[in-house]
């Protein structure tokens, strides 16, 4: 069986953290080789890129940033990503590329094509098996954030930058319905475990 590349996705606060450990479960339960990666970060080079883009005294603008997320994504890619699945070993990554048309696209405002040109050149072709977007409107997003302090230089942006990025997002699975599971992140958590447990199952045409 090949190795699938599974991505994880979604507007900060849409449960992404919490939800990794359903996901890890699922794995286990199955007894499945997975190694579960980041974006960004997943090597030193992305983990440091990672912390200058969170920073809130970063001053990079829309394009500098961009150029920088696919930086780390290069280096993951190739030397975290395209060696496990090709010793067949499953890939789970907190975040990938559709949050870069999401949040650089969508939020910052610059031209999908852009995004998809450098998304050819650094992924060659290469794309997640399946997409789990958690979706959550942004009402309860920012409630559930609200309950958190410290916020990163992404999360102290305004409403209307997570409501164009949460558009994309749908926008984006809406036009590839076979590579997206939507989930409905706003349920709780028991029930979105359970939608989670059923895209992974139709993937791998196993039981949830
Ligand atoms: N389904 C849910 N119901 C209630 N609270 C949730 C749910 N999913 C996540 N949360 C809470 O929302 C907050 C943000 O979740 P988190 O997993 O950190 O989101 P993300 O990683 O996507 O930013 C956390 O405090 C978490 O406990
Ligand atoms: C991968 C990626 C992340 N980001 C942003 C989204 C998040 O706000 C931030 C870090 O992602 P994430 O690790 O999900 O943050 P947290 O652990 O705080 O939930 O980086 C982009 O803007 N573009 C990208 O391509």
């Amino acid at each position: 069986m090949k190795a699938s590349f599974i991505t994880l996705d979604g507007i900060d606060g849409a449960g992404k953290s919490t939800n990794l450990n359903t996901i890890r479960s699922w794995f286990e339960k199955h007894q499945l080789p997975v190694l579960f990666t980041r974006e960004p970060g997943g090597t030193a080079v992305g983990e440091a890129l990672r912390k200058l883009l969170l920073d809130p005294t970063t001053h990079a603008n829309a394009r500098t940033e961009t150029l920088m997320i696919f930086a780390a994504r290069q280096q993951h890619l190739d030397e975290v990503i395209k060696p496990a699945l090709a010793q067949d070993i499953h890939v789970v990554s907190d975040r990938f590329t559709d949050a870069t048309f999401a949040y650089q696209g969508g939020g910052r405002g610059l031209p999908l094509a852009d995004i998809a040109t450098l998304e050819n050149w650094v992924q060659q072709g290469l794309q997640p098996d399946l997409t789990l977007l958690l979706d959550v409107p942004l009402t309860v997003a920012q409630q559930r954030l609200s309950q958190n302090g410290n916020p990163d230089r992404f999360e102290q942006l305004d409403t209307a930058f997570f409501e164009h990025a949460r558009t994309v997002y749908l926008d984006r699975a809406a036009s590839a319905p076979q590579r997206y599971a939507i989930i409905d992140s706003s349920l709780n958590l028991d029930e979105v475990a359970l939608q989670i447990n059923q895209a992974l199952a139709q993937l791998f045409g196993l039981n949830a």
